[in-house]
C-alpha cells in the first residue's frame, strides 16, 4: 500500500472578516497517495482552487488538518509554506512564462531553487526536459513565438525539471483547444508515471477525466463524493 503524501482531515476554509466572512470550505477530508493522479471536477466557485492553494502552501490553510509531505500546513509559518512550495510543480490555465525569457530560462527557473546544481547542469537538464516535451528544436524561442500548445508544454517542462514529488494544476488545458489539450495532459501523465511523482488537478474539461487515477466532485464548499468513478471502470 502506498501511503498519503497528501492528508486532509476536518479542513474549513474562509474568506474576509466580521460581516463579510463566508465559509468557502465546509470539513473537507481526502487523502491521496503517491503517484496517484486525482482529478477535482465541479462548479464554477464551488471551491477547487481555494483547495488546491491551500495543498501548494499558496495561502495559509486555517481550521483543520492539511498535512502534504509529512508536513502541517495548517497554522504553518509563512517560512514553512515556503519550504513546502518548494517541493512542489504548478501549472495553471494561463501558462505564466516569463515573455522575456527563452523556453530554456523559463524552464530553467524551475530549478533556480535547487542550489546544489551548476548553472551547466541547469541548462542541460533543462534543455533535455524541452525534449521530453517534444520541443528539443524551440529551446531558444520566446513564448510569444510558441502556440499555445507549446506554451503550455514549456509549463509543464518548468513544473516537472525539479522531479516535484507534487504537481499542482489549475484548468490545464482551458486554453488550448481538444487535441493540444489532450496532448498535454497525456504528457503530464506520461512524466508523472515515470518520475513517479503525485498529481492534483482542477479541471472542467471533461475530454481529460480519464487520465485520472481517481476522481472527486466537489460542489458548494464540500467534497460531494470520494473515491468513486473510478476512471478505469
Ligand atoms: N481571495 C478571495 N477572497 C474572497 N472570496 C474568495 C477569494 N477567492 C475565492 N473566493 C470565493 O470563494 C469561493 C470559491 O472560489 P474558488 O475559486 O475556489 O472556486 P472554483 O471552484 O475554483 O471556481 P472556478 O471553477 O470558477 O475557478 C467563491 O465563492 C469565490 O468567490
Amino acid at each position: 500500500m502506498s501511503k498519503p503524501v497528501i492528508s486532509i482531515q476536518n479542513l474549513n476554509h474562509f474568506f474576509g472578516h466580521s460581516q463579510l466572512r463566508k465559509q468557502v470550505l465546509f470539513d473537507i477530508n481526502l487523502e491521496i497517495n503517491a503517484g496517484e493522479i486525482v482529478i477535482m471536477t465541479g462548479p464554477s466557485g464551488s471551491g477547487k482552487t481555494t483547495l488546491l492553494t491551500l495543498v501548494g502552501g499558496l495561502r495559509s490553510a486555517q481550521f483543520g488538518n492539511l498535512k502534504v509531505l509529512g508536513r502541517e500546513l495548517c497554522g504553518a509559518s509563512e517560512k514553512q509554506l515556503t519550504l513546502a512550495r518548494r517541493n512542489n510543480g504548478y501549472i495553471f490555465q494561463a501558462h505564466n512564462l516569463h515573455g522575456s525569457l527563452t523556453a530554456l530560462q523559463n524552464v530553467k527557473m524551475g530549478l533556480e531553487l535547487h542550489n546544489h546544481l551548476s548553472l551547466q547542469e541547469m541548462k542541460e537538464r533543462s534543455a533535455q526536459m524541452l525534449e521530453q516535451v517534444g520541443l528539443g528544436h524551440r529551446l531558444n524561442y520566446y513564448p510569444d513565438d510558441l502556440s499555445g500548445g507549446q506554451k503550455q508544454r514549456v509549463a509543464i517542462a518548468r513544473a516537472l525539471v525539479s522531479h516535484p514529488k507534487i504537481v499542482l494544476a489549475d484548468e490545464p488545458t482551458a486554453a488550448l483547444d481538444s487535441k493540444s489539450g489532450r496532448d498535454v495532459v497525456n504528457l503530464m501523465q506520461t512524466l508523472a508515471k515515470e518520475q513517479g511523482c503525485t498529481i492534483l488537478l482542477v479541471t472542467h474539461d471533461n475530454r481529460i477525466l480519464d487520465v485520472a487515477d481517481r476522481i472527486v466532485q466537489m460542489e458548494d464548499g464540500k467534497l460531494a463524493n470520494n473515491a468513486v468513478l473510478s476512471a478505469t471502470a
